[in-house]
């Protein structure tokens, strides 16, 4: 095992070699194929029962959630141990053979698509809660440990991790995309909640981003190599323990949703909200099409119209008062049909249509996938591009209900795709790309916390410029001179 200080001296070291050749840089291609003495070289470092290469298998790994078409590894490798992964990884950059880690394939931008074929390496086995540390609120996980069993396993000890996106992930997967979800708002993205990363890196050596055992809330020791790691969608090394901040399960939660005629009411209430002060767990926007496609779905019969959902956490005495403001500010803004519930279950039908809303929108096509846009403005811009975004949909013919964490100024376009409908897959590309620009002349991002994976390569070139692009060529360069890291990923 490396030090992290050997480790910043290695990379200062490929630095200046790379400042010759970045220019020209671009990422290897794969440079050999897998053989059966591969494999077999691989079923010793793991043994027998943890290779497989079975159409079924590797078909498993060849995807995530999105539309994107799977693309299948060649092998697939399930670790058990850092020791293994770090021997896998070393076997592979000596072989230049592509790796490709897999969490739980719940990912939206085809990230774990075998471009090359390769290794996909599967981390389901390291699933075990390393440390827990209640006082420090913070907890130390292997790369398989997945949010909801976290959660599980928190629950007696009065602490939760709150990050959630809306399909239940590998907590290493969602280092590895900086995930989010409703809760963003007020605790942050994996970027704010994760301290530590064990990491591997492609030729084997194994290091902690913020040096072993290290937990603190804040550091200024030198670069954050952490975040170097939080959304780098398995491009740089692999993810084998993450040590991540919890929080106080809330001693009271108040759910609520409410109703307007136009966008621009519910997001001028959202700001007035944040601009108030008012600690808000959660502040979800659906439009009008959304509610429309989960009535449709759940055979309910909620109030077709852009709607805000809205979650209070905090002690008890206090959060009416919350509850109260918020809905003077509803009222001063045009808003309708106010609805609140505190009690689980009530809280939770209140709800439903948010937490079913992917599945709504795809049953509107049977057999599709979610094609999700996911970008993210500056909050005042929001309604400008949610309403040219809604033109652009009714323009072309399509449907596409539109999801904001709008707190955060992020939101997604559930396009219900039909990968052999070529028609309407072009027209969906051509919004999603139109939107993507808009929003970035709007001073915002291609993608709050879905990643870059395979949809939006170009599109970083447009958002961070072209030395910017060459800066992060040249981190990738660094961690991963062979290029065998998922590779077609994040970058053309
Ligand atoms: C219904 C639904 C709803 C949502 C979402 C999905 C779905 C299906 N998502 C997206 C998704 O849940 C999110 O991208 C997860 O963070 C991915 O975690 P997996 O474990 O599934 O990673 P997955 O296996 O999909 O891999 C994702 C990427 O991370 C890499 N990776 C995985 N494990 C790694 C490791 N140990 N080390 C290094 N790299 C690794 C992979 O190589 C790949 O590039 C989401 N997201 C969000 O942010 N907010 C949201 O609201 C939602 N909502
Ligand atoms: C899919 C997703 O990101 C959401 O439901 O918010
Ligand atoms: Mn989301």
């Amino acid at each position: 095992m490396y030090s992290s200080v050997n480790l910043l001296r290695s990379l200062t070291r490929a630095h200046k070699t790379i400042q010759v050749v970045a220019r020209n840089y671009s990422v290897p291609a794969k440079q050999a194929s897998v053989t059966s003495t591969f494999v077999g070289a691989l079923r010793k470092i793991v043994g027998d029962q943890n290779v497989s290469t079975s159409d079924a298998v590797r078909e498993q790994h060849g995807h995530d959630e999105s539309h994107h078409a799977s693309s299948l590894p060649d092998v697939v490798v399930f670790a058990e141990s850092v020791e293994q992964v770090s021997q896998v990884a070393k076997f592979c950059n000596d072989n230049r053979v592509p790796l490709i880690p897999f969490g739980s394939g719940t990912g939206l931008e085809g990230g774990v698509n075998a471009l090359e074929g390769g290794v996909a390496l599967n981390m389901n086995k390291m699933n075990k809660i390393v440390e827990l540390n209640s006082q420090d609120f913070d907890c130390t996980v292997q790369p398989g440990v997945m949010r909801i069993a976290l959660n599980t396993f928190l629950r007696d000890t009065g602490l939760w991790f709150p990050i959630d996106p809306g399909a239940d992930a590998s907590i290493c997967g969602m280092c590895a995309t900086s995930a989010s979800g409703t809760n963003a708002v007020r605790y942050g993205t994996m970027r704010e909640n994760v301290l530590n990363l064990q990491v591997v890196l492609p030729d084997g050596r194994v290091f902690d981003t913020a040096g072993k055992g290290r937990r603190t809330k804040k550091t200024s020791a030198g670069y954050n190599l952490t975040n170097l790691f939080v959304g780098s969608e398995g491009t740089l090394g692999i993810i084998t323990q993450a040590t991540i901040r919890l929080y106080g399960i809330p001693e009271k939660t108040i759910a609520a949703v409410c109703h307007f005629n136009s966008v621009q009411d519910a997001v001028d209430t959202v700001v007035q909200i944040l601009q108030c002060g008012i600690p808000m767990a959660k502040l979800e926007f659906l439009d009008d099409t959304a509610i429309n496609a989960f009535n449709k779905y759940s055979k309910y019969n909620m109030t077709v119209a852009n709607s805000l959902f809205l979650e209070f956490h905090g002690p008890a005495q206090g959060l009416e008062d919350q509850f109260d403001a918020v809905k003077e500010l509803v009222e001063a803004n045009n808003g309708f049909g106010l609805q609140v519930a505190s009690d689980v279950d009530e809280r939770t039908r209140l709800w439903k249509a948010r937490h079913e809303m992917v599945y709504a929108c795809t049953a509107l096509v049977p057999g599709s996938r979610p094609y999700s846009t996911d970008v993210c403005v500056p909050i005042s811009n929001l309604p400008e591009v949610i309403i040219k975004t809604k033109e652009m949909i009714s323009e072309a013919g399509v449907q596409g209900p539109i999801v904001g964490h709008v707190g955060d100024g992020n939101f997604h376009v559930f396009f219900p795709i039909d990968r052999e409908d070529k028609e309407t897959l072009n027209k969906v590309t051509d919004i999603s790309k139109r939107m993507a620009l808009l929003g970035l002349s709007l001073n915002g991002t291609c993608t709050g916390e879905h990643g870059i994976g395979l949809g939006k390569r170009e599109l970083l070139i447009k958002e961070l410029g072209e030395h910017g692009v060459e800066v992060m060529k040249q981190v990738k360069q660094a961690f991963d001179p062979n290029g065998i890291m998922n590779p077609g990923k994040v970058f053309v």
